[in-house]
């Protein structure tokens, strides 16, 4: 698969397969997702730009390497894609935020939008958009549809899992954004559900179902 970005890292795995357990708490759930997330930005921000500052150690005076978090956009997709926002900011606060509400609608699978704001002046920034679960691939294309709509400097997406469809889909409408995921499942079922997935990502956090 090209552009997709497999993040096996041990910690990330282990992690994951707590997550996906059906008799785990949504406190835990929500707390580890949390951890995948500062865990997985790692990775995703391993290319960001840095500007060297020079500063003053207790010692000496040196050039050290800083980045500039306001080119970074999170764009969470609304509702589940806050529980991975939340460990990003952790490790970059100084990101901007925009917010994209999508949901399924149950019977065609298409991606409905209810909300839309990013930041301004988005020609200079680098965005990552972001949200647990790439199944069909509707909401990723649609969320990122409208973000090349305001024509950012870069896209990139972030999930926690994937389905090999989501993966073709997304890669087929938008080939120039890189996929970063922990894990590629089987195959939908026909729900659009990922199997054997985590079952619905949004009720898992919020404890809606
Ligand atoms: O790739 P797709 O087939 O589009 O499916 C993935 C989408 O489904 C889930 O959201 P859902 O519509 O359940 O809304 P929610 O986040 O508000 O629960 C998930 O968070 C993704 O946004
Ligand atoms: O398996 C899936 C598919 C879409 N959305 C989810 O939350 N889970
Ligand atoms: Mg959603």
């Amino acid at each position: 698969m090209n552009n997709v970005h497999l993040i096996d890292h041990p910690l990330v795995q282990h992690k994951l397969t707590l997550m996906r357990r059906a008799d785990l708490s949504t406190n835990s759930f929500r707390r580890l997702l949390k951890e995948l997330a500062m865990l997985m930005t790692y990775e995703v921000t391993r290319d960001m730009p840095t500007q060297p500052i020079e500063i003053e150690t207790p010692l000496e005076t040196m050039t050290g390497q800083v980045i500039d978090g306001k080119k970074l956009v999170f764009v969470s997709i609304l509702r589940a894609g806050i529980g991975i926002l939340d460990g990003m900011l952790d490790i970059v606060p100084g990101a901007r935020v925009g917010h994209i509400g999508l949901y399924r609608d149950p019977r065609t699978l298409t991606a409905v939008e209810y909300y839309f704001k990013l930041p301004a002046d988005m020609a200079e920034r680098d965005v990552i958009v972001v949200d647990p679960m790439l199944a069909t691939g509707n909401s990723a294309i649609a969320a990122v549809d409208r973000i090349k709509e305001v024509g950012p400097r870069s896209i990139k997406f972030v999930c926690l899992l994937a389905a090999p469809e989501g993966v073709a889909a997304l890669q087929a409408a938008h080939p120039d954004v890189p996929i970063y995921t922990a894990a590629v499942d089987r195959q939908l079922n026909e729900h659009g559900y990922i199997l054997p997935g985590l079952g619905d990502a949004g009720d898992r956090i919020f404890g809606t179902k």
